[in-house]
């Protein structure tokens, strides 16, 4: 149900184009956005796209652009400036539709594509700005500072700009930057065409304030038909809390775990998927840079012989390819991991927020959410890395016990899960010589008890991971108290323990949370808890 029954050159498009569709990206046939949202684009009509993740949304507003700015009857030159503007919210999603204009414009030499993303040397952004950048990508902080310092940047001759990932745009605080971009770039005269494009696999408040802001009576592509018929399409239709779009074919599960039995399940589930299926790429969640650059050096560090190996043989416990990718590595580390994991067969990626939105990597079949995403739109992004284009692909939450009413709120965007047989999972590793009994309990599980041993003496063993350890640990306390609204009633550092949650990082002791802001929101808790008698009933160690 992914494809239209109908070819690119019925939609409207140039035969060149349709070619360069077929040779150079090797798509035959449009998706069925690509056939709902291209005729619209080619009329100029300002449009607002919702489409599930994966559904080809790129290739849909890229195309008709390309097919106008090649038909001018005076071919469009460098000097010319920027004619469209695609805003994205992360580096690599602007490297990657770089890469897919690059491919597109292969046989129209004379229309330029290129980006601007800070991270990199910002005089080589002004030397290509100057020579003139036809389609321009750009991430919305760099795009001010060029708009603002860039004497030779010229955009007199704008004709599109487009907002992809308009939601994530919004959410990562550009909402001031992009008012204040949209107030640079309003046409000189009224005669110049404008058409602006929204594109956002979730509706939400913020996309309905951007859409308001930015398009002018646009048509909605993606809505159920009776959105589509009514008068005031736009305004009065755009769900705040609507159903969000997941692929229908994704398996969607989550896990209920102590926090103390955390990471020897996570380790087990990992090569638990990896022995079911040693090729294949899965996508581990976390929500600090910290926490990745701890459970990168574990994974790709930790030996451990387990009764049934040879007695004393160490082997690495998980032997798969192993990346990592957030906002706090070097640009040229980013883009290496990025590249690496994309083409890789069999692997795993360990990251942040920074590859949910956008980043199309092939063959993913496994998404973990170790961390919890916060807001529903985060869990929909995330698990939208996989089961792309109608391809099959299952996703797994970590949920602790405290925390189990998360999943009520995936209910009320229309997102349900089921439970994962964990303990299943867990049964078929071999359990230790004194060991007989299986468990019911996750946290007595014998093997769990017995990898989370090993892993505590390789932390202690290694200062080097002690320290990563540590540092991931302060990180993951302090992204916890960040949630907002109604999250907070769910995740709440006040319910946890926080010597389990040391021992998810395979600590025996809590260390000390060092920082200001962190202390202050303890003292609060501390106050709080002695108001509602709260302080004796749950041991807080280490603070
Ligand atoms: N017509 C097509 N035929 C075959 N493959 C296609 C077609 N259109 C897009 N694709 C492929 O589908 C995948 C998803 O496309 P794309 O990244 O544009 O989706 P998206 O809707 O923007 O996803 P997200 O919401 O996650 O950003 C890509 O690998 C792309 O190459």
């Amino acid at each position: 149900d992914v494809f239209a029954s109908c070819s690119f050159s019925s939609l409207g498009l140039e035969s060149n184009l349709c070619e360069q569709l077929r040779e150079r990206l090797g798509f035959e046939v449009p998706t069925l956005v690509q056939a709902q949202a291209i005729p619209v684009i080619l009329s100029g009509r300002h449009a607002l796209v919702n489409a599930a993740t994966g559904t080809g949304k790129t290739v849909a507003y890229l195309a008709p652009i390309i097919h106008h700015l090649q038909g001018y009857e005076n071919r469009i030159q460098r000097s010319d400036g920027t004619f469209a503007l695609v805003l994205v919210p992360t580096r690599e999603l602007c490297l990657q539709v770089y890469e897919i204009l690059q491919k597109l414009l292969h046989w129209f030499h004379w229309i330029v594509p290129g980006y601007i993303m800070g991270g990199e040397n910002r005089s080589k952004e002004k030397a290509r700005l100057r020579k003139g950048i036809s389609i321009l990508i750009a991430t919305p902080g760099s795009l001010l500072d060029h708009l603002k310092n860039t004497t030779s940047f010229l955009y007199s001759n704008l004709r599109w700009i487009i907002f992809d990932e308009a939601d994530r745009i919004l959410k990562l605080g550009f909402g001031k930057n992009i008012e204040e971009i949209l107030d640079l770039l309003v046409p000189t005269h009224s005669k110049m065409q404008r058409q602006n494009l929204l594109l956002s696999t979730t509706l939400n408040e913020r996309v309905n304030h951007l859409a308001k802001m930015s398009l002018d009576n646009p048509v909605m592509i993606g809505l159920d038909e009776s959105d589509e018929d009514s008068e005031d399409k736009y305004y009065s239709k755009v769900p705040t809390v609507g159903d969000y779009k997941v692929p229908l074919q994704l398996i969607q599960r989550y896990m209920k775990v102590p926090c103390g039995s955390r990471l020897p399940v996570l380790l087990s589930i990992l090569k638990h998927l990896f022995e079911r299926e040693p090729s294949q790429k899965v996508v581990l969640f976390f929500s600090t840079c910290d926490a990745v650059d701890f459970h990168y050096s574990l994974l790709s560090e930790f030996q451990f012989s387990s009764y049934s190996q040879t007695e004393g043989v160490q082997q690495v416990f998980l032997g798969c390819k192993t990346f990592r990718l957030h906002g706090n590595m070097q640009q040229e580390d980013r883009r290496t991991s990025f590249q690496a994991f994309k083409t890789e067969k069999s692997a795993l990626l360990l990251s942040t927020d920074v590859s949910a939105r956008g980043l199309d990597f092939p063959k993913v079949r496994f998404i973990i959410q170790y961390d919890s995403p916060g807001e529903a739109t985060e869990y929909v992004h995330r698990v939208g890395r996989t089961a792309r284009l109608g391809e099959r692909g299952e996703s797994l939450v970590f949920l602790q016990p405290v925390e189990i009413d998360y999943l009520q709120d995936l209910e009320k965007h229309g997102v349900s899960l089921t439970e994962y047989p964990v303990l299943k999972v867990l049964d078929n590793f071999p359990l230790q010589k004194n060991h007989t009994k299986k468990s019911v309990f996750l946290e007595s599980h014998p093997w769990v008890l017995c990898l989370q041993k090993a892993l505590e003496a390789f932390i202690m063993s290694k200062p080097e991971m002690d320290e990563l350890s540590r540092k991931a640990f302060c990180s993951w306390v302090r992204a916890y108290t960040a949630h907002r609204g109604e999250l907070k009633r769910v995740f709440m550092i006040k319910k946890l323990h926080l010597g389990h949650v040391a021992k998810s990082f395979a600590l025996k002791q809590p260390p000390s949370l060092v920082g200001q802001s962190f202390q202050k929101q303890i003292e609060k808790r501390k106050i709080f808890e002695k108001k509602n008698g709260l302080s004796k009933k749950r041991k807080v160690a280490g603070l």
